[in-house]
């Protein structure tokens, strides 16, 4: 079980001298194996919250419980995927994805599968012993995934993961997520600016507020996308579905609110 439990979380930094309450008191759950979306407007704690599954953070106040387990530092049970690819420039394709298992001492053999098997879902066979300034900004960040996914975490917690990518190879990505979601089901902790990318991807979206960080609405997707049939179409297609067009109305309405003079 790789549920996320908040409970209660609040973090408080020190900024200035002063303190400065970034998130103001969490309660809220993950099942297991479900896709969440969070976006809010800059500021309203996203990443924090993450850090705080991470490990990278510890919340002043309340707890986070991973499959039950409070958590107190990072752990293999839970890949990070940052906007910048974060990939060992001097280490091939082949030893990026298998950097972490190697750590946990899985065997050659092991190794050797799984990157035929993520290089087969990525599209990216035949690439095993290229380096990564040798690759599209597409491409290495499909092998960042890979290497998540090759550490076999329950969570997945992605921060703006394409957010450095065009918009072409954005829109591919986000249909290769949602494969490999079906194929691949984990935990997904999904951070984004983009609304329709968070409606597209998510079972669930979460939307921010922020002076302090809390959750303003949880709007449900995957009813939607289940009665709909969104996973049979091309994301072109999905995304002028009336079906699709009033969530994102909706989710849109909920951050212009919480934006307020910004935007
Ligand atoms: N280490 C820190 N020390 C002090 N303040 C911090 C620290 N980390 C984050 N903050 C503050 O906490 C608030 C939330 O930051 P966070 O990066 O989590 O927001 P975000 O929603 O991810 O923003 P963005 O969408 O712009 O990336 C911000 O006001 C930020 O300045």
């Amino acid at each position: 079980m790789s549920d996320i439990q908040f409970d209660g979380v609040t973090k408080v930094f020190g900024r200035g001298g002063k303190p400065f309450t970034a998130i103001g008191g969490i309660d809220f759950h993950v099942n297991d194996n479900e896709f969440i979306s969070v976006v809010g407007p800059s500021g309203c704690g996203k990443t924090t919250l993450m850090r705080m599954v991470a490990g990278l953070e510890t919340p002043t106040d309340g707890e986070v419980r991973v499959g039950g387990e409070k958590v107190t530092k990072p752990g293999p049970d839970r890949a990070v995927v940052f906007q910048q690819f974060a990939l060992f420039p001097w280490k091939t394709v082949r030893k990026n994805i298998t950097f972490g298992m190697r750590s946990r001492g899985a065997s050659k053999a092991e190794r050797d599968e799984a990157v035929a098997h993520y290089l087969k879902l990525m599209k990216m066979e035949g690439t095993e012993d290229s380096y990564p300034h040798q690759l599209s900004g597409g491409m290495q960040q499909r092998v960042a995934i890979a290497r998540s996914y090759a550490t076999d975490p329950g969570v997945l917690l992605m921060d703006e993961p394409f957010g450095a990518l065009d918009a072409q190879t954005r829109t591919i990505m986000q249909e290769e997520l949602v494969r490999l979601s079906h194929v691949n089901p984990r935990t997904v902790l999904f951070i984004t600016h983009s609304v329709e990318e968070a409606v597209y991807l998510a079972d669930r979206v979460v939307v921010m507020g922020r002076n302090p960080g809390k959750i303003r609405e949880v709007i449900d997707v995957a009813s939607t996308r289940k009665a709909e049939k969104w996973s049979e179409e091309p994301i072109d297609d999905v995304m002028e579905m009336p079906s699709f067009t009033h969530l994102r109305g909706q989710v849109w309405r909920l951050l212009r609110e919480e934006m307020g003079e910004d935007i």
